[in-house]
């Protein structure tokens, strides 16, 4: 008798799925939302929900599809219009899941998000109560970045890393990055007929990041790198990472039922607790702060809190309770964490004792400058968090 196969793909094994869907794929590269696709996904994620999986979509063509409704044959370069078209699009988005979701009875809710929800601490829960809330009602979310609100400073840019900290904040155990390759190859297949297909790696390799090093198409924004980058911080929470193509057919049926398609990328990192999470997930920072030898090997290698008399420069203009990153002598950044003095009273107090800091500052509200509790190591050097 034949044994029953055992899916051992991560997706087969998830309860809780993050699939991602990219602008060239969803607008058939730019030409219109690809309705026909649209409405595959909806098939597959609403079967899956029907065998009881959580799913949240993270689709993005917005602007690519704002682009083909207002007739603009180049996508501009200005901020203003790109937002318009985002705006535009967006409604176009919406309207063709909701239709397609709702053909199997599956109620659907946009999520708009920007980085700057994320980024603070209470929009960051509650965007995170308000997903787990929709996954309770059974309701498929289908998130964005909120394209319209956003500046270039604080712009996500890409949905490759929205899709992972979407991953992130409700600790979906796989991410699907649906694309218009079969996966990731050892070099970009448009440019190299050689590039070699990867089955299977280790989501933070810095092997893979060399491998997807070019851009991307003219649709998409991200390429293959925010990819790879985007499995490595799924799997800060334990998410594994599936890259594969969108036009596969049944691609997301077949990836539950155990099939290998597409690159699986392992999370196998030690996973970070929440808290640190939402630290690591600061794309921007408000400064940075040079540490001295002796403060680095104390912050990376004995996780002690760091004290002024380590830090040697400051960056930037920041407030008691901001997040700063720390970085060593070399410039590359070793941790960061919420810092317990302005950037004023840091370059006050910065290479002195703790002992000194009342004396010049006139009070002390904390001994060290951050407390080991409030920071988040990086692991390695060449680890950009
Ligand atoms: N190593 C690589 N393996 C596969 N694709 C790569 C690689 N390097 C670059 N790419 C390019 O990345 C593109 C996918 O990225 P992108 O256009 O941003 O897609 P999406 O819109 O789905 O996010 C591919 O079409 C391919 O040309
Ligand atoms: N928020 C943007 C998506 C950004 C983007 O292009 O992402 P991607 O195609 O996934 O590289 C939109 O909806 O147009």
């Amino acid at each position: 008798m034949a044994a029953s196969p055992i899916p051992q793909s991560a997706v087969a094994q998830a309860k809780r799925l993050v699939v991602k869907v990219g602008s060239s794929l969803v607008t058939n590269e730019g030409k219109g939302i690809d309705v026909a696709a649209v409405a595959q996904w909806a098939e597959q994620i609403a079967s899956l929900h029907a065998q009881g999986k959580q799913m949240v979509l993270v689709s993005s063509g917005a602007i690519a599809e704002g682009m083909a409704r207002l007739g603009w044959p180049r996508r501009p370069n200005a901020m203003h219009e790109l937002q318009a078209a985002a705006a535009v699009g967006q409604m176009g988005l919406i309207q063709a899941y909701e239709v397609a979701f709702a053909k199997h009875g599956v109620r659907t809710a946009q999520i708009l998000l920007t980085h700057e929800d994320l980024a603070d601490r209470r929009r960051y829960l509650n965007a995170r109560s308000t997903l787990y809330t929709l996954l309770g009602l059974g309701v498929v979310p289908i998130v964005n970045e909120n394209d319209t609100v956003v500046t270039d400073e604080i712009r996500l840019g890409d949905n490759d890393t929205l899709g992972a900290l979407v991953t992130n904040l409700i600790e979906a155990e796989a991410l699907v990055i649906l694309t218009d390759q079969s996966g990731l190859y050892s070099a970009d297949p448009r440019k190299d007929p050689d590039a070699r297909f990867i089955a299977v790696g280790q989501a933070g390799d810095p092997a893979l990041e060399a491998m997807a090093g070019g851009s991307g198409s003219n649709i998409g924004t991200g390429g293959m790198l925010t990819k790879v980058l985007a499995a490595k911080r799924a799997a800060n929470s334990g998410g594994h990472t599936v890259i594969a193509s969108g036009r596969e057919a049944n691609v997301l049926l077949r990836l539950a039922q155990g099939e290998q398609i597409g690159t699986e990328l392992r999370a196998i990192l030690p996973v970070r607790s929440a808290r640190q999470r939402w630290l690591a997930n600061h794309l921007r920072l408000r400064g940075r702060i040079t540490l001295d030898d002796g403060a680095v090997r104390a912050l990376t290698r004995d996780h002690k809190s760091l004290l002024a008399i380590g830090v040697s420069a400051v960056e930037g203009e920041f407030e008691r309770g901001d997040v700063v990153a720390c970085v060593d002598q070399h410039g590359v950044e070793c941790g960061r964490g919420l810092i317990n003095y302005s950037s004023a009273d840091t370059r006050r107090i910065m290479r002195q004792p703790s002992s000194r800091i009342a004396g010049i500052l006139g009070s002390m509200s904390d001994p060290e400058l951050m407390h080991r509790d409030n920071m988040v190591f990086v692991r390695r050097a060449a680890d950009k968090a």
